[in-house]
């Protein structure tokens, strides 16, 4: 099987447009456009594109997704929960990659991993639809070795490690904990032929420490970059984001 990826890059950067939507959605006006983003995140040095349908559709659409796909240069990164309705959506639309996410209808946002170990017949059944399809599968996960484990069983190559607890942590022990966590689950995840991705409350200063970790392929990164954006624009805060994640790379 064989995936698009024009742009391999030291460390890659998804960009998640769902909350240009968030404001889009806030006053039912047609801007900002997240085709708009998705297209303008390209030219400042994303390497894919990442939306979450939601199933109570509160920030990205069907529309949304139909009309970015074909029009996407690097790699649409759908992210949906394990239902029928979503594995069927995304099997329609065909992205580069699809990230099955675990979903609360009232949550704020993303509160945790996929529980891989849990509902492993139900995931292993979506990963298989979407693989027969061509369509590449991560599971987005809690920096867990059981969890991993359990995703590398399904077949899926592609895990996304969810970095919310380190994110959170705010004293300097829990965070350095919640890294190492990340640490270890990465190279847990290399071990077992995974390619490993991460992401979820980056922002400007915690995602360094994230890139720098050997063997992370790929962060996707949303609601930070549209905030800062707001102050320095979208192109300027989608590049200084990539830059920040290469030089912490190389450093
Ligand atoms: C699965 C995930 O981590 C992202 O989709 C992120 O959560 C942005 O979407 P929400 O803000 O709606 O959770
Ligand atoms: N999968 C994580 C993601 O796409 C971005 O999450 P956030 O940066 O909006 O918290």
């Amino acid at each position: 099987m064989s995936y698009l990826n024009p742009t391999s890059s030291i460390i890659d950067l998804g960009i998640n447009i769902d909350h240009v939507a968030t404001l889009r959605n806030a006053r039912g006006t047609i801007y900002p456009d997240p085709i708009q983003a998705a297209l303008q995140a390209e030219e400042a040095g994303a390497d894919a594109i990442t939306l979450h349908l939601r199933e109570d559709r509160r920030h990205i659409r069907d529309a949304d997704v139909e009309a970015i796909r074909p029009l996407l240069r690097t790699r649409m990164n759908l992210e949906a929960a394990v239902t029928q309705e979503m594995i069927d959506f995304s099997c329609k639309i065909k992205p580069h990659d699809s990230c099955l996410v675990p979903e609360r209808r009232h949550e704020l946002t993303t509160e945790g991993g996929l529980d891989v170990v849990k509902y492993f017949s139900e995931v292993q059944a979506a990963v298989r639809q979407l693989q027969a399809e061509g369509i590449r599968v991560s599971l987005f996960i809690d920096p867990e070795a059981d969890q991993i484990q359990a995703a590398a069983e399904t077949g899926a190559p592609v895990i996304e490690l969810h970095t919310g607890r380190y994110a959170e942590a705010h004293d300097e022990g829990a965070q350095r904990a919640e890294l190492e966590r990340v640490q270890v689950a990465v190279q847990e995840g290399v071990r077992r032929g995974l390619k490993v991705n991460a992401g979820h409350g980056l922002h400007y200063t915690n995602a360094q420490a994230i890139a720098a970790i050997p063997d992370i392929a790929e962060l996707n990164i949303g609601h930070a970059i549209v905030a800062h954006a707001v102050f320095v624009g979208w192109k300027a805060a989608v590049s200084e984001m990539k830059a920040l994640m290469v030089k912490a790379r190389l450093a």
